[in-house]
């Protein structure tokens, strides 16, 4: 990779909002071509970041680059971006949003599909989400980036738009558009190439899915008595998670997990399993250190 094969890099990238530090010393690029997943909870930082790489945000310490230059509204011409708000006029239709759009990027309007077209005379703020989400993520594609970026593109989407808007996304990618993607679905994680995991302003693991939950394990607590089981380990202090009926622990000996369960009286089979990677998000979580 040389640096003209870089779309977007942040490089040693500080924002600090006062005295609270929102991203702290983050590096990472997008290449073309390649869906760059970025994870975290609620607050990790990812949208400070995005928006400091586009330029809508200035960092207090580090540099941002754009198609290798500081970002400004020659490199926002080259690539395309869905807020998290999704960036529509609410009181103006579809049809006037889309060439409010193309003449800001001196674009001819994109066809919209039947969905879009059966509303374009309506109001945005008076058509459903799931239609906002593809009248922003058109808007974004009409003058063909060669990056696009989704700030949560599937946040309140069913599922059967998110599958459309994945498929959408590997189409862009196959075309050798570069994207950048926030989520904090994990299994949306598995859409992308490359992961950058994000905990309290740090990105703090990069990789494959498989690169990142590395030899991280799980317990995983075979009982019909699984409320009495949950509840037992709950209240040992032990990290117990539960989804279904299902009982697991990220990241603690098998050991502990039985004696609890002994402890409390409760007969279960416990076994060790590769986590899932929201269980090593977790595990990362409770070993990073406070803000700065
Ligand atoms: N303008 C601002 N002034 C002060 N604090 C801010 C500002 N913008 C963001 N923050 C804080 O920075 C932290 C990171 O916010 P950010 O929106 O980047 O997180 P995020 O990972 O995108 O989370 P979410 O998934 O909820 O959008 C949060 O604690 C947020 O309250």
């Amino acid at each position: 990779m040389t640096a003209a094969d870089v779309l977007i890099r942040a490089d040693r990238v500080t924002k600090r909002f006062g005295d609270f530090t929102a991203v702290d010393t983050v590096t990472m690029h997008v290449e073309p071509g390649e869906i760059v997943g970025l994870l975290g909870a609620n607050g990790a930082g990812k949208t400070t970041l995005i928006r400091v790489l586009l330029g809508l945000a200035l960092p207090t310490e580090g540099s941002v680059a754009a198609f290798g230059r500081t970002p400004d509204r020659t490199t926002r011409a080259r690539l395309g971006y869905v807020p998290q708000g999704l960036g529509l006029w609410q009181t103006l239709t579809v049809d006037e949003n889309i060439t409010f759009a193309a003449a800001a990027f001196g674009n001819p309007p994109p066809d919209l599909d039947p969905g879009l077209a059966a509303v374009r005379h309506r109001p945005v703020g008076e058509i459903g989400l799931g239609l906002q989400r593809q009248l922003a993520f058109a808007i974004a594609l009409a003058h063909h980036p060669e990056l696009l970026v989704l700030d949560e593109p599937t946040s309140g989407v069913d599922p059967l738009a998110r599958a459309r808007l994945w498929d959408a996304v590997h189409d862009q990618a196959d075309a050798g558009t570069g994207i950048l993607v926030t989520t904090h679905y994990m299994q949306e994680a598995q859409q992308c190439d490359r992961l950058i995991l994000m905990s309290r302003g740090k990105a703090v693991a990069a990789g494959t899915e498989k690169d990142i939950i590395g030899d991280t394990t799980a317990c995983e607590v075979d009982t019909p008595h699984w409320a009495g089981a949950f509840a037992a380990l709950d209240n040992a202090g032990l990290p117990v998670t539960l989804t279904g009926t299902r009982v697991r622990l990220a990241d603690t000996p098998p050991d502990t997990v039985a004696q609890a369960l002994r402890d409390a009286g409760i007969t279960a089979d416990v076994h060790q399993v590769p986590a899932t990677l929201e269980e090593e998000m977790t595990v990362i979580d409770r070993a990073a250190p406070a803000r700065a």
